[in-house]
């Protein structure tokens, strides 16, 4: 999978991503703090949070596609590839990106190059990492690969004669065009029509599929991270909260900041009422000490203003002072229930 496997040594890691105490500041505001997130091989995960809760700033730092402005440090490592992308210069990091490490964002416009064919640009995004043999192989394997998402016959076309829907499947189309092993992407639907966006996602899933490359998505939407996801990492004020199995998190959330995202999602078939967390997230940088939810959390308590230590049995985990409890599910003859574990 990787393109430098032949020229550094391979370092040995089973997952495909792992990043360790990332945190990422401009100037003397910390903006994402202390985040360790892994995807394994083939493996989809989802990342959702409120707004400003640093989950493109995550992205952008393992894409090491930050502002010039904005600094990144911890570790970030992709299996196979020697160096840690942290401290990379631009050329490792263009080997990586398109072809190790492939990104689809919210908008496809700032993805493609306006002034030329979409058939070269897809062709390019091959020939650029010396995946095909020659430029001919790389425009069979173009009109191919825009077959594949459904969209034969314009590959002499140019973005601005497509729609956002059909620019979005090119968008798809190059990421995947090098089988990457891992595919990042950040809301690629959310600026889409609602009825082609549910297109584009499935292109995206059974494209990672195909490939067995593994999938980090960024959306607000638990519904798709419940549908499409293995594991999901919460985000709150910079910091990942809570994280798991998807379907342990989101029956049976522990993280106060999780509990409060599900009962405002329609994902609770329970909350008829979609209660809203109180309060508003703060600005970048004004995050509280101690538990960074504690201004907010109707359970707070003097302990809070203390770091809640990451708990719980592995694989899930979460930082939280005052748990939500664990529910547990018994079996009667009625059928089976959820109940508090220890109560
Ligand atoms: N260049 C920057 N300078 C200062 N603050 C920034 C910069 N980029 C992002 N931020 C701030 O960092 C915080 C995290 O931003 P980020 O874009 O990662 O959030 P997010 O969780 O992806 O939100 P959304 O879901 O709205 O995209 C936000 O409060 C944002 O305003």
């Amino acid at each position: 999978m990787s393109s430098l496997v032949e020229e550094h040594e391979v370092v040995e890691q089973s997952d495909v991503l792992t990043v360790r105490g990332l945190t990422v500041s401009v100037r003397d505001k910390i903006l994402v703090e202390d985040v360790d997130l892994t995807v394994g091989p083939g493996e989809r995960v989802g990342l959702i949070g409120e707004s400003g809760s640093g989950k493109s700033l995550t992205a952008l730092s393992v894409l090491r596609l930050l502002p010039e402005d904005v600094h990144a440090r911890g570790s970030v490592r992709l299996s196979g590839i020697d160096h840690d992308l942290i401290g990379a210069d631009e050329r490792q990091l263009s080997r990586i990106r398109g072809r190790d490490l492939a990104m689809v964002f919210q908008e496809p416009m700032t993805a493609l190059n306006p002034t030329m064919r979409i058939g070269d640009q897809i062709a390019e995004a091959m020939l650029i990492h010396r995946t095909v043999p020659n430029r001919r192989a790389a425009r069979a394997a173009a009109t191919d690969l825009l077959g594949r998402v459904q969209l034969p016959g314009v590959a002499r076309a140019y973005p601005h004669q497509l729609s956002g829907g059909q620019r979005q499947r090119v968008v798809v189309a190059i990421a995947l065009a090098n089988d990457p092993a891992l595919l990042i992407c950040d809301e690629p639907t959310t600026a889409l029509d609602v009825t082609v966006q549910a297109m584009v996602l499935d292109l995206i899933l059974q494209g990672v599929a195909a490939r067995e490359s593994a999938l980090l998505f960024i959306t607000h939407d638990l519904a798709v991270v419940a549908t499409i996801c293995q594991r999901v990492l919460v985000m709150y004020g910079g910091r990942v909260v809570e994280s798991g199995p998807v379907h342990e998190v989101f029956t049976n959330p522990r993280h106060r900041y999780t509990q409060g995202l599900l009962a405002a999602s329609d994902l609770d078939s329970a909350a008829h009422r979609l209660p809203t967390i109180p309060g508003n997230v703060p600005a970048a940088g004004n995050f509280p000490t101690g538990c960074v939810f504690r201004t907010r959390c109707p359970h707070a308590t003097d302990l809070c203003t203390t770091t809640p230590p990451w708990t719980g049995p592995s694989p899930h985990g979460y930082a939280c002072h005052h748990p939500a409890p664990e529910l547990v599910t018994v079996e009667t003859k009625q059928g089976k229930f959820e109940e508090v574990a220890d109560g």
